[in-house]
């Protein structure tokens, strides 16, 4: 579920009385999601989202999360578009949060997505980190190196609870990771999140992007390697070189990967296992039994990177060098 704060109807009017959204036909909450609350609204007008910011995400970063959306979507890549208000801030505050609407993409999330379908989630990784070219704002990414560790000492005593042997596993990871990340890739502002719920299609094509709310500037390579844990793993968690290869060469036929782009994925996807690893970790650990969210398998992410551990080159992945 993502529906952390309710909001009373008479407070929706009102903050809708800011906006030039028309009047409020109908509104319920969307249980999708872990991070933000979000609600589907229907006006006189246009359906829109509504979402509530959460604890997680920090406030000052949303001038950075929602100016992207709008500088994306001026760059031709199909994502939503925040809505102004009349006084043309594009954040309010409703029950206590701040909150913001932004434009509803039609379009659903494909449960088993194909390797067509990982063509055309490459070439819109690939637009994206064209279109992202330009926009003024930046932001580090939180959870790159020094993000792991923190989150690792976070979870580290417990983590044999998990599986017997992960603090030795991991600690050895993050030691290689830190020795071995490259630095003089190409950079810019990367999604970071771009996993088969974050990308809605119709019928078998892709209608765009959504949850921009871990976006920042990072090396473009690294978005890559997170497509490709997200995307290219079968449930038994068997790598599909297929997958990886439609990836690779839809994001190819947009942006070229560098020589270096291409030795450094093997790193990179060990570097991105490990992030999603941790958070889903630290989430096992922290969130109270009988939670309102699903918790995710950190396991998925463990063996994900032990298999990027083993590969000896970047052909494994399904390019053609
Ligand atoms: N612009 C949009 N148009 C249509 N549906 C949307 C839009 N934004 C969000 N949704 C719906 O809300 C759900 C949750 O949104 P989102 O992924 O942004 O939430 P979140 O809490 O940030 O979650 P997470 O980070 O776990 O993916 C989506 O799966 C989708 O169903
Ligand atoms: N995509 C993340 C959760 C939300 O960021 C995961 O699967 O762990």
């Amino acid at each position: 579920m993502a529906v952390y704060t309710d909001i009373a109807e008479d407070d929706l009017r009102w903050f809708l009385t800011e906006y030039d959204a028309g009047t409020l036909l109908s509104y319920k909450g969307i249980a999708e999601g872990v991070e933000n609350s979000n609600f589907l609204l229907h006006t006189s007008k246009a359906p829109l989202i509504l979402t509530l910011y959460e604890k997680r995400v920090e406030k000052s970063d949303l001038p950075f999360f929602l100016g992207l959306m709008q500088h994306l979507s001026a760059g031709g890549l199909s994502c939503p578009l925040p809505l102004p208000r009349k006084d043309g801030a594009l954040l309010g505050t409703l029950s206590g949060r701040p909150a913001a609407l932004i434009s509803f993409l039609e379009g659903m999330w494909l449960r088993k997505p194909e390797a067509k379908h990982c063509r055309e989630v490459g070439k819109a990784l690939a637009q994206m980190h064209v279109a992202g070219e330009g926009f003024a704002l930046t932001r580090p990414n939180a959870l790159s190196l020094e993000g792991w560790q923190v989150l690792w000492d976070k979870s580290e005593a417990r983590a044999d609870e998990v599986e017997p042997g992960l603090q030795n596993e991991i600690r050895s990871e993050l030691n290689f990771l830190r020795a071995h990340w490259p630095k003089d890739l190409p950079d810019g502002v990367i999604h970071a999140d771009l996993f088969p719920d974050n990308v809605f299609f119709l019928g078998d094509e892709l209608s765009g992007l959504i949850d921009f709310y871990f976006a920042c500037n990072d090396l473009l390579a690294y978005d890559v390697s997170i497509c490709l844990n997200a995307w290219c793993f079968e449930k038994d968690g068997a790598y599909n070189i297929t997958k990886g290869m439609q990836m690779l060469e839809g994001y190819q036929s947009v942006r070229p990967l560098s020589e270096a782009e291409i030795k450094a994925l093997p790193v990179l996807s060990r570097g991105s296992a490990l992030r999603f690893f941790l958070t889903r970790l630290y989430d096992w650990l922290t969130t109270p039994e009988g939670a309102m969210v699903t918790k995710k398998d950190p396991l998925e992410y463990l063996r994900k990177l032990r298999f990027h551990r083993q590969i000896s080159s970047p052909v494994e992945y399904g390019l053609s060098l």
